[in-house]
Formats: C-alpha cells, sequence, structure tokens
C-alpha cells in the first residue's frame, strides 16, 4: 500500500525526527532534493542548468524556506535565481541569507525565468491563494515545481475552492499527503524525497492505495484444483428492456474479471447471451440458483419488482454489491440494510451519494465517504477520478486515482459493478476488491483510449470493457516485477 498522510500526522513525525537529528537538517534533505528535481526538470525542458532562470515564489513559513534554500543550491550549480517574496516582513531567515550568500537577488517581479518554484505555502496552507499571489501565479508563463505540495489546495482534502498553483512536477518530503492522490492532477508528477521521517512506527496513514504489484499479487487466477464453481459464482441482476445494455456491460466485466461462473437475473437475457454465452441467464431470481456474491442495480429499474428483489437478496447472507437503480432503490427504503450481518458494497457517484446520505460529498470528500461508511453499516466507494472506498470503523480509506478520465463515460460504471461483484464471489473483503476493481477499470480505460497506434481517443464503455483482460495481464506483470 502507499500510504497518505495527513498534515497532522505529518508534523508529529518532523517533531520525533527533530529529536533524533541536528537541527535544519531535515530542510536541507527536502531543499537539496527539491534543488535536484528542478535542475532536472531544467535539463529536460531547456537542455541544460548552468545559465537557465528560476523564479522562486516565497511565502512566510518553513515552505518558503525550502525554496530559498533549494534556490541557493541552484544558484551554485549556475542558475540565475530571482526570489518574490510575497511577505517581505516575514520570511524564512536563513533560507534568505543562503540565497543572498549565494548570489541569488530578490525582486518585486518575476522578471526573466524557465521555471518556476511554488514556496508559497505547504502543509500549514488553508484556503486558496490570497490576492497577491494569485495574480503573481495567473500570469505565470513557464512551469511550476511546487514544493511539498501547489499552494491553494488543501493539503489533507485535495480541495480546490479558489486561485491556487497549477504544478507541473510537485517534490514532496518526508511522505505522500491526500492532496498528491486527491488532486492529482493540479500537483502534476509527484516525487518523494525522504527526509528521515520515521513512517513505520507512526499511526496508520489516513489514506492509502493499494499498489498495482498488490492488485496483480491479490488478483484471483485460477489453481491446479479449481473449478468453476470454487472460483465463485457471481449474480447479475441489472438491465430492463429500457436499458438492456446495463445488463450486458456488467455481465461482460463479471466475465472477464475471473474465470468462476457467472449467473444473470433479468429481462435482458437475449441481449446477455447474445454477448456472453457463457453467463447462465434467467428472468426470474427464484430460478438463478446461488451465487457466492449478488451485484443489484445497474439500469435494473426501481419498481416494486425491483424493490423485493432487492430485498430479497439483502436478506442472504452474501455479500452484495449495490449499484445505480438499486441504490435509488436503498434511498428510499434504507431500512432494507437493518438486520443485515454479511458485507455489502454501495458504489454510488455523487448524484446517488446525495440521494443516499442528503448530503453532497463536498470538499472533503474522504470524510464524507467515510460518514457514510460508519452511518449506513457499509462499505462505499464513491466514484470519481480520484475513487475513494471506506468500510465502516476501518482505517485507513483506500484511494484509486484513475491516472486519466477515459472512463467518465455511459456505462463505465456497469462496467465496475461487474468486476468488483467477481471479486466478492471469489471471497476478496469489499474494500479491498473495490479499490482493485476500480484499479482494473481506470487501466482498461487508460488502454482502449491509448488504442494500438500513437495518440488518444475518447472511448464507451464497450470498448473500456473489451480491454479488461489485457489490463489483468499488465497487472499480472507487475505482479511478476
Ligand atoms: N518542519 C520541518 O522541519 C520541515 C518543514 N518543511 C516544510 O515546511 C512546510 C510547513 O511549513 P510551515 O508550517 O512553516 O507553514 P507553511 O510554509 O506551509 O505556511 C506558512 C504560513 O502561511 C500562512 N498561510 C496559510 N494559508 C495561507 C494562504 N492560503 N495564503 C497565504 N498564506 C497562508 C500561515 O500563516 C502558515 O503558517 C512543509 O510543507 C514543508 O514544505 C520541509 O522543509 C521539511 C522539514
Ligand atoms: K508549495
Amino acid at each position: 500500500m502507499r500510504g497518505y498522510y495527513s498534515a497532522d500526522q505529518v508534523r508529529a513525525a518532523e517533531a520525533e525526527l527533530f529529536r533524533r537529528v541536528p537541527d535544519g537538517d531535515p530542510m536541507r534533505r527536502a531543499a537539496h532534493g527539491l534543488a535536484r528535481v528542478v535542475a532536472g526538470e531544467l535539463a529536460v525542458r531547456t537542455g541544460g542548468v548552468s545559465g537557465r532562470a528560476v523564479t522562486l515564489l516565497v511565502g512566510s513559513g518553513d515552505n518558503g524556506g525550502d525554496a530559498l534554500f533549494a534556490g541557493a543550491a541552484l544558484r551554485r550549480r549556475g542558475v540565475a535565481v530571482t526570489a518574490v517574496l510575497l511577505t517581505p516582513g516575514k520570511v524564512h531567515r536563513a533560507g534568505l541569507a543562503a540565497l543572498r550568500r549565494a548570489g541569488g537577488r530578490v525582486a518585486a517581479e518575476p522578471g526573466r525565468y524557465d521555471l518556476v518554484v511554488d514556496g508559497i505555502v505547504g502543509i500549514s496552507g488553508r484556503g486558496p491563494l490570497r490576492p497577491a499571489a494569485a495574480a503573481l501565479v495567473a500570469e505565470l508563463t513557464a512551469p511550476v515545481v511546487a514544493a511539498d505540495l501547489p499552494s491553494g489546495v488543501d493539503p489533507d482534502t485535495g480541495a480546490v475552492t479558489g486561485p491556487h498553483v497549477q504544478a507541473a512536477v510537485t517534490v514532496t518530503f518526508g511522505a505522500y499527503k491526500p492532496v498528491h492522490v486527491l488532486a492529482a492532477p493540479v500537483c502534476g508528477r509527484v516525487e518523494l524525497v525522504p527526509i528521515g521521517l520515521d513512517l513505520e512506527t507512526a499511526p496508520a496513514p489516513v489514506l492509502a492505495s493499494p499498489t498495482p504489484a498488490e492488485v496483480g499479487a491479490a488478483w484471483p487466477l485460477p489453481g491446479p484444483t479449481d473449478d468453476k464453481y470454487s472460483q465463485g459464482v457471481t449474480g447479475i441482476v441489472a438491465g430492463s428492456s429500457r436499458f438492456p445494455g446495463a445488463a450486458v456491460l456488467c455481465t461482460g466485466a463479471a466475465v472477464a474479471a475471473t474465470s468462476g461462473l457467472v449467473r444473470y437475473v433479468g429481462p435482458a437475457v437475449g441481449p446477455v447471451l447474445s454477448h456472453r454465452p457463457e453467463v447462465v441467464a434467467v428472468e426470474r431470481l427464484s430460478d438463478a440458483g446461488r451465487a457466492q456474491a449478488w451485484v443489484v442495480g445497474p439500469g435494473a429499474g426501481t419498481d416494486a419488482a425491483a424493490h423485493d428483489r432487492l430485498a430479497e437478496l439483502l436478506d442472504t447472507d452474501v455479500p452484495v454489491l449495490v449499484d445505480a437503480d438499486g441504490l435509488t432503490v436503498l434511498a428510499a427504503d434504507p431500512d432494507l440494510l437493518r438486520g443485515r450481518t454479511a458485507p455489502t458494497l454501495l458504489t454510488p457517484h455523487a448524484g446517488e451519494f446525495v440521494r443516499l446520505t442528503g448530503t453532497e460529498p463536498g470538499a472533503d470528500r474522504v470524510s464524507a465517504v467515510r460518514r457514510a461508511a460508519d452511518d449506513l453499516g457499509a462499505t462505499v466507494l464513491l466514484k470519481g477520478r480520484a475513487t475513494v472506498i471506506a468500510a465502516p470503523g476501518e482505517s485507513p480509506v483506500l484511494v484509486n486515482e484513475a491516472g486519466s478520465s477515459w472512463a467518465a463515460t455511459a456505462g463505465s460504471g456497469d462496467v465496475l459493478s461487474g468486476l468488483v461483484g467477481a471479486l466478492l464471489a471469489a471471497g476478496i473483503e469489499p474494500p479491498r476488491a473495490a479499490a482493485m476493481g476500480a484499479r482494473a477499470h481506470a487501466l482498461a480505460a487508460a488502454l482502449a483510449a491509448r488504442g494500438d497506434g500513437p495518440g488518444w481517443a475518447p472511448i464507451g464503455a464497450s470498448a473500456l470493457l473489451a480491454q479488461v483482460p489485457a489490463a489483468l495481464r499488465v497487472l499480472w506483470q507487475y505482479r511478476q516485477a
């Protein structure tokens, strides 16, 4: 797992570090790491380092100190460095002295530059950029390397509520923080510079992502003694005469995800079988046979019959994933979850989340999902560029950053629920199944958009589904690596 640590957790780990190492040592390491990344960016982007120009945007705290010490290190490599002090009366003194000693200059305007270092605020930053910084940032004409995090973005929630820095690269010090995954598109490439923090003995991170290698290693593959039943039977209740496509996509994903058997229940038997003849498809739940997990809801309608089917399945002792129309039914009758002891996984998008909980996910999506999971007594997966997954009372919350937005297309959620449903049927716990499914889904979307040639093109959910095997092969390669 890659862990993401809150600002408070990082401060606590820093306090412990200060007791072990000489004064100023952590900042020196941070600044040297930052200077190394900036020099690398200069080399890649301009073909050299010496003779190039960098502007530092310097705020009032230690984040400004990082930028100033990094500026001094860059001066020693022949870079022309200009510092713009946003609060000249309050600046990291030792950092400013070091920059001056190295021949850096202080100016009111950025001047000429090839690259910008954002040292406005770090983990103590709150809210958007203030007007003076916002005006400067709006006029920038070169890429920005952010120290620790892009200023103006909330460190713990990744919320962007106003003017902020858009970074090409973010150099984080000591640990990844929630901003780096929740606002990944604003951070650009993220590089971690170790500063000696002891995270092994620190409390669990607030957020975590399974790595591709972990997803690959945990993905269920048929073993020497397996048969179609032993790998888990996935049951799918989806589709309607109006929305047969949801049934086709959801069952298709379950078939692609694992080698177990897939059962389908609903009115779209014909379309399902014409796309996936291997599915055992029936119209009525009473004819369906047993499954080790059920997916209920994609395109399945919200009428009384849909309610009764959901009620019957939630009354069983197998894991149930409720999605789409199933969530609308559940929102209208939350008592359906009462008394249930088997695992339940709810997979809302933002609108369904509002229906279920009565509140918007808001700027702090992680806290919102954690609350929803506790209140509903179910694992909740909130869809988005960063998919957030919380199980009741469990830490850390899991997150999957898709790395692209190609999956933002109609029917893509039906594919996700089929994938995750098959993992539940294989016996994987809901939060991990959700995170694994989200990772494979995002990868399949990117592979579909990439195609065989150069460039990218928009995709539909069918194209995403078609790339699920390729995505699983990529994850399998990580498992071997
Ligand atoms: N403590 C240490 O030893 C280390 C600290 N490091 C750096 O120190 C940073 C934290 O430094 P600080 O705690 O001094 O604080 P910051 O530099 O993050 O912020 C400075 C101050 O800016 C003000 N501020 C808050 N929001 C603002 C906004 N929206 N616009 C303008 N000003 C705002 C606040 O008064 C805040 O205290 C880390 O992010 C990291 O960059 C690194 O050098 C690693 C080692
Ligand atoms: K910053």
